[in-house]
């Protein structure tokens, strides 16, 4: 029973103006973070939806095609984690430095699949979601990952806590 975390890494960052993956904070780009944070709650840790980053670890484009929104990326994650044995994928962006790691905890508990009602991007998803969730994206559904989830039969659980958010620089600027 092993878990892959995923990083979601891809998008525009139209409102940050830059790639935010890469943005530094407390010395560090933010996918650093998201790596450090990730690898202590999983037993391999991946990313999607780029094709570098100074991360060392698998890079994997979005499935079944770029462009789809962070649900291609979660379908990638799903794919590889089948593949590879994983029965669980652990899903966060690059742009939630300060999450809290209970939080990370409460997700991965035994039971259903879950994912964060506030920021449903962070779940906990059952690697069998693969070829579901694939040819729902052919399939040209809602790519809103909620609502993908709630239909999926996922649990939706609430954060219940603030958090930090980084879409713009002076998200950023604040959290500093
Ligand atoms: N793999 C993958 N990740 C994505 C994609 N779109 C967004 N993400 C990631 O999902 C997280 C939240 O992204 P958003 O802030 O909603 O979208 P964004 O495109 O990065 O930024 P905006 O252009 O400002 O909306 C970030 O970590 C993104 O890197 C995508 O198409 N594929």
């Amino acid at each position: 029973m092993t878990r892959l975390a995923a990083i979601l890494a891809g998008g525009q960052s139209r409102r940050f103006g830059s790639d935010k993956a890469l943005a530094v904070w407390e010395g560090q780009p933010l996918i650093v973070h998201a790596a450090a944070v990730l690898a202590r709650h999983s037993d391999e840790v991946i990313v999607c939806g780029r094709s570098e980053s100074p991360l060392t670890l698998p890079h994997l484009p979005d499935r079944p095609a770029p462009g789809l929104g962070p649900l291609g990326g979660l379908c990638a994650a799903l794919h590889y984690a089948a593949k590879a044995g994983h029965e669980a994928v652990l899903s966060l962006g690059c742009d939630m430095p300060r999450l809290e790691a209970w939080l990370l905890d409460r997700l991965c508990r035994p039971g259903p699949g879950r994912y964060l009602i506030e920021a449903p991007i962070i779940g906990c998803w059952p690697a069998s979601l693969a070829e579901p969730l694939a040819a729902y994206l052919l399939e040209g559904r809602d790519r809103a990952v909620r609502r993908w989830a709630a239909q999926a039969g996922m649990e939706g659980i609430e954060a219940g806590a603030p958090l930090a958010n980084l879409n713009t620089p002076a998200d950023l600027a604040a959290l500093r």
